[in-house]
Formats: C-alpha cells, structure tokens, sequence
C-alpha cells in the first residue's frame, strides 16, 4: 500500500500542497454531510416523538452549541422548527461544498492528465536512443493517450472519492454507535460483504486492467501496421490478416472492459440482497427471543434501515473506487516505472536537452569550438541485443572543411557509427573529440553543430516552409535563408509547380512528393538548418541521375566550408571526397583516397548492394 502511494505520487505531477488542499476540503465537505444525515434522524423522531428531545440529551446540547440552549429550555415548542431550519441549512451547505469539492477534484483530476500527457511526452522525446529502438512506438502512444485518461479516471478521482467517501463513512457509524449500537451488527456485515468481493475478485480485477491496457496498446500497433503500409498491405491483399488480428484484440478489451463494469454493479446487488437476508433472519430470531416485545422491533428495524439507506450509496462508491484503483494499478506502474527509469536515467540529459529547446527557440545555440579537426578514437559498440559489437575500435580523423565517404556492405556498421557521431548511441569504448575536447563533456553542444540527412526523410503533414524550417517557430523563420536552402537543394521547380508554393502541406510521410524530392526537402532542411558538420546516410539514393547530379553538386559545394560524412549508395557520390573508409565487421578495413579504396575493390565488397 506505501509503495503504492509513492508511485502515485510520483507520478502525479501535482503539488502536494495542491493536494492537500484538496483532501482537506474533501473531508470538510464529508463531515458536513454525515452532520447533515445525522440530523434528519432526529427531526423525524422529534416529529414523531414529542419527548425524543427530553429523552436524548444531545439534542439540547445541539441547542446549546448554537448559543440556542436558553432559548428552548424557555419554550420547548421552538424546538422542533429550529430543528427544522438547521437541517434545511445543513443540507444547502452540504449540497454546496460538495459540489464545490467535486468540480475541484474534476478540474484537478484532468489538469493532471494535461500535466502527464506534457510530462510523458517531454521524457519519451529526451529519453536515450536505445529506449526508443526497445520500445514499439504504439506502446508509448498508449501510454500517452490512454493511460493518462486512465489515470485521472481510475487512479486520481477514485481516490480522492476514497477519502470522501471513507470519511461519510466513518461518520455515520459514528453516529449510528451514538444512537444504537446494535446498528454496528448490520455495519459489520455490509462490510464484511463488501471486502469480501473485493477480496475475492481482487487478481480477476488486476488482470482486466491488464488485459484492457495491452489489448488496446495491440490495437494501435495493429492500426499501425495496417495503415501505415497500405501500400505493401493492398498490393499484398493481406487486409484481413490484420483485421483478424483487430478482431483479437478487440474481443479482449470488450471482455475485460466489460466484465470489470459488470463487477462494478455487483457490490450494489450483493449488498442490497444481504441487507433484505440479514432484516428477515433478524426480525424471525428477535421475534423468537423476544416474543411479548414485537413493538420494540420496529425501532430497530428502523434503525436498520437508517443505517442501509445511509451506508449503502456511500459503501458502493468506496468499493467501487478501490476497485477502479486496483483495475488501473497495472498502468500505474507501468507509467511510473518508465518515468523513474528515465528520468533516473537522464536527468542531465533532459536538462541539457530542455534548455537547447528554450536556445533554439530563441535562435540561439551553443556549440564546441570547432577549428581544426574531429577524431574519432578507437569505438566500440555493442547493441544489448547482440553477442558482437557492431562497432570494434574505429578510427578516423576528420579536418575541418573536409569531406570523407563511408562504404561497406550491408551490415558492415556503417549505419551504427553514424548514430555514434550523431550522438545517439554512447559507445562502450573509445571517445570523439573536436579539438581535443570529448563531445561526451557537452554532447548537446556537439549536437547542436551536427546536421543530418537519413536514408528515409522524415516528412511532416505540414507545409513545405514548415519541413524545411523544422522545429522552428512560424515567426523566427528566416524567409531569406530559406529561399537559398530551396536554390542549393535544387527545389525552386518543385516550389513553382506546388499549388500554393511553400505553403502547400505535404501530407502524411510527404505523400505528395516523390523520392527524390523528398530527399531534396531532407538535404534543404539541413541548408537551413546551417550546421557545421553534415552526415548524409545514402543522402541520394532515391535521385534519378540528372537530379543526383544537382544535388551532388549543392553537396559538393557545401565541400570547403562544411565538414562532411558521406555513407555512400553510389559510389560516383564520393567520388569527390577528401577520404574513402571501408568497413567491414565492424572495423575500418581501408582508408584512403577514392583512387586507393575504390578503385581495385569489388562492387561487392565495397557497397550495400553492390551498385557503382
Ligand atoms: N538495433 C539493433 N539491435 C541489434 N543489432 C543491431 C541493431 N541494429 C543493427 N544491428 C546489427 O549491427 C550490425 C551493423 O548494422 P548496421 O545497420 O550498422 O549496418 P550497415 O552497414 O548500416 O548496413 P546497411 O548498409 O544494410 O544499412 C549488423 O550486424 C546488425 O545486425
């Protein structure tokens, strides 16, 4: 149960005194509302009974509490209306601060999903890049949507109905124990009902939260791989494949949604049934005790029944809510284990990496001191997955203005020791340095002066002056800048024949646009972006000749004042680089000049899929 709390804690992104705050007011509003039940048993009997006052001394004492007590000690008749009156204004408050408190616990409640949607996000986007190559992105697209919703519904407000709840609870027993304590029979037994269930279905509840959450992460998966390769998926004729795997799922989640509301009503039923067999078994063994005094049946029966009509609403929506609490404990701890691991992880990572958001977005960025040359000194990686490094001892020097291309076959490592420079994969050994200084000293900064062009271009469903510019602001972009990146990537045709120019959107993935131009918004993008070492990963392999030809001369012109890292598809793209290195398994088999390493080497050896 602590342990619990202190997930939730820690995942609630709320103040604590916010929640105090909040559970404090719960709390009052509760008590005010047992005093406003207590008191309608007493004004009925007061009706009733015209000696209850003389009979139960604590209804003078109310009297008295309210500076009241002379007043009907003097004339007793007052007693009744006043009472009347008290009662009228205990409910309105009552009504009034528990709507109060209830509009309070939604507005915080769903501020909060706001608050872990932000949160999550803003860890998933800063976590390390080996989080993100073990985790399906449809698992923390459920987290985000889902789970948070789940969260404030099932995690937040219950719990915060708990302590209501519990406190009307404890109030009416109370009471109840003032007035007849034989009443703490049937209390007892509500209980033992109660829990008892919630004993009984206590794994059945988890599992369905279990199942609930995974079956509906599966759907999005699947929606994924049905729609995102539409293509693959239609030419294939393999709809049904995943519509029948949708279907699975669906199945699930509709089971173990629906059986856990199902479970949700039977407190209610159990409870009402127990309290009608515990009345006649009652009334049958008091008749059977008591057979001269069936009068005095009806005032404990009524007390009973005081007692069931109180205690029954309040009890249900305890159950409920603990219930609700432990259906949802499987995305608890699902969400806080990778919010502890990550920002346990990376708390200097999410530092650095907020305040280089807060930089670009202020147009400023810090970068190393870059006069000379970068080395890349004897990496080594091993992804967790695999028995051999894909990396072992690499090294390479780089001066600055210069150009090198990186060729091997398929699975050499080439795409590995990009993300190693590019700052993503930390390797186990080895370093890189920038004049001399360790990029692992302020990788942000080393970050900030790397642009990047990867074989597949990331494309934005938005409009082309927005994939360019990406992640810049609408008012801090540089409408000059972007027209010479547009000339330099050879686009200012594609930007004539756009309908509305550069603020045509380009739809999902760049729909609209053709391999090759997409390559060419890729190769703009990091133009604009102006960095001073550029990695092209098979930058041109979805260019026609002419146009590779273009784009290879904007590249080649970058060549003098940008530092560049070419893993080349074709070998006429590295023709004019400074230095060709060839892997293989792993290592650097060759370096040299294009004439060294190229010329004399098979086609085979040399690139991913043997072309020239
Ligand atoms: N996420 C990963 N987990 C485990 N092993 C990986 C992972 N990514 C790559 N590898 C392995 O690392 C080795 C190098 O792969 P890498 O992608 O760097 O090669 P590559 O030269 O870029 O190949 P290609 O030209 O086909 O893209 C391969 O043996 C590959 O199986």
């Amino acid at each position: 149960m602590i342990e619990y709390l202190s997930r939730f804690l820690y995942v609630l992104a709320a103040s604590r005194k916010k929640l105090i705050i909040l559970v404090c007011g719960a709390v009052i509003a509760a008590f005010v509302e047992a005093i406003g039940i207590g008191m309608v048993g007493p004004f009925i009997a007061l009706v009733t009974n015209p000696k209850f006052a003389e009979q139960y001394p604590f209804v003078l004492d109310f009297f008295r509490i309210i500076g009241l007590g002379q007043l009907v000690e003097e004339e007793p008749q007052l007693i009744l209306p006043i009472f009347g009156v008290a009662v009228v204004i205990v409910t309105y408050l009552k009504s009034y601060l528990s709507f109060c408190v209830q509009r309070y616990i939604f507005k915080f409640s769903y501020a909060q999903r706001g608050k872990l949607f932000g949160r999550l996000l803003h860890t998933y986007s800063r976590a390390p890049y080996t989080f993100h190559l073990t985790h399906n992105s449809s698992e923390l697209i459920q987290k985000m949507v889902n789970e948070t919703e789940q969260f404030t519904t099932t995690v937040v407000m219950p719990q915060l109905f708990i302590i209501s709840n519990a406190c009307v609870i404890g109030a009416i027993i109370l009471l109840l124990v003032i007035v007849n304590s034989l009443a703490m029979l049937v209390v007892c037994g509500m209980f033992l009902v109660a829990f008892g269930l919630l004993q009984h279905f206590k794994q059945r509840i988890a599992r369905w939260g279990r199942d609930k959450t995974e079956s509906f992460e599966a759907s999005i998966r699947i929606i994924n791989h049905a729609l995102g390769g539409i293509k693959e998926v239609r030419v294939l004729g393999c709809e049904s494949y995943f519509e029948t795997q949708a279907q699975v799922q669906t199945q699930r989640y509709a089971t173990s949604t629906a059986s856990f509301i199902a479970f949700n009503n039977l407190p209610r039923y159990a409870l009402e049934a127990f309290m009608v067999t515990f009345l006649v078994a009652f009334t049958f063994i008091y008749l059977k005790m008591n057979p001269n005094n069936a009068e005095s049946l009806s005032s404990v029966l009524g007390i009973f029944a005081l007692a069931s009509v109180r205690m029954l609403p309040a009890l249900i929506t305890l159950v409920g809510s603990i219930s609700n609490v432990r259906y949802a404990k499987y995305s608890l701890d699902n969400m806080y284990r990778d919010l502890k691991e990550l920002e346990k992880l990376s708390p200097e990572l999410m530092a650095a990496e907020h305040r280089a958001s807060n930089d670009r977005l202020q147009g400023q960025l810090t970068t190393l001191p870059f006069t000379q040359s970068i080395s890349l000194d004897q990496i080594t990686y091993r992804y967790d997955s695999s028995a051999d490094p894909s990396l072992d001892g690499v090294a390479l020097t780089l001066n600055r203005g210069e150009s090198i291309g990186i060729i091997g076959r398929s699975g050499a490592g080439k795409t590995t020791l990009i993300d190693v420079i590019l700052g993503l994969l930390t390797p186990s050994d080895g370093d890189i340095t920038v004049d001399g200084q360790s990029i692992y000293q302020d990788l942000r900064s080393w970050q900030n002066m790397v642009g990047y062009v990867p074989q597949n271009i990331f494309l934005i469903d938005d409009t082309l002056a927005r994939n360019i510019a990406f992640g810049v602001p609408d008012h801090l972009i540089d409408h000059e800048r972007l027209q010479k990146a547009i000339t330099a990537a050879q686009l200012d045709d594609l930007v004539e024949r756009l309908p509305e120019g550069l603020n045509t959107v380009l739809g999902e993935r760049g729909t609209r646009l053709s391999g090759g131009q997409r390559q060419r918004v890729g190769i703009a993008r990091i133009i604009y972006h102006d960095r001073e070492v550029l990695v092209l990963d098979e930058a041109t392999s979805a260019l026609d000749n002419a146009t590779e030809l273009l784009v290879s001369d904007a590249v080649k012109a970058l060549g003098g004042h940008k530092t560049l890292i070419i893993i080349a598809h074709r070998l006429s793209t590295i023709e004019h680089c400074d230095r060709i290195y060839m892997m293989e398994k792993g290592r650097v088999v060759k370096s040299g000049t294009y004439e060294e390493v190229v010329l004399g080497t098979t086609p085979e050896m040399a690139m991913s899929d043997g072309t020239n």
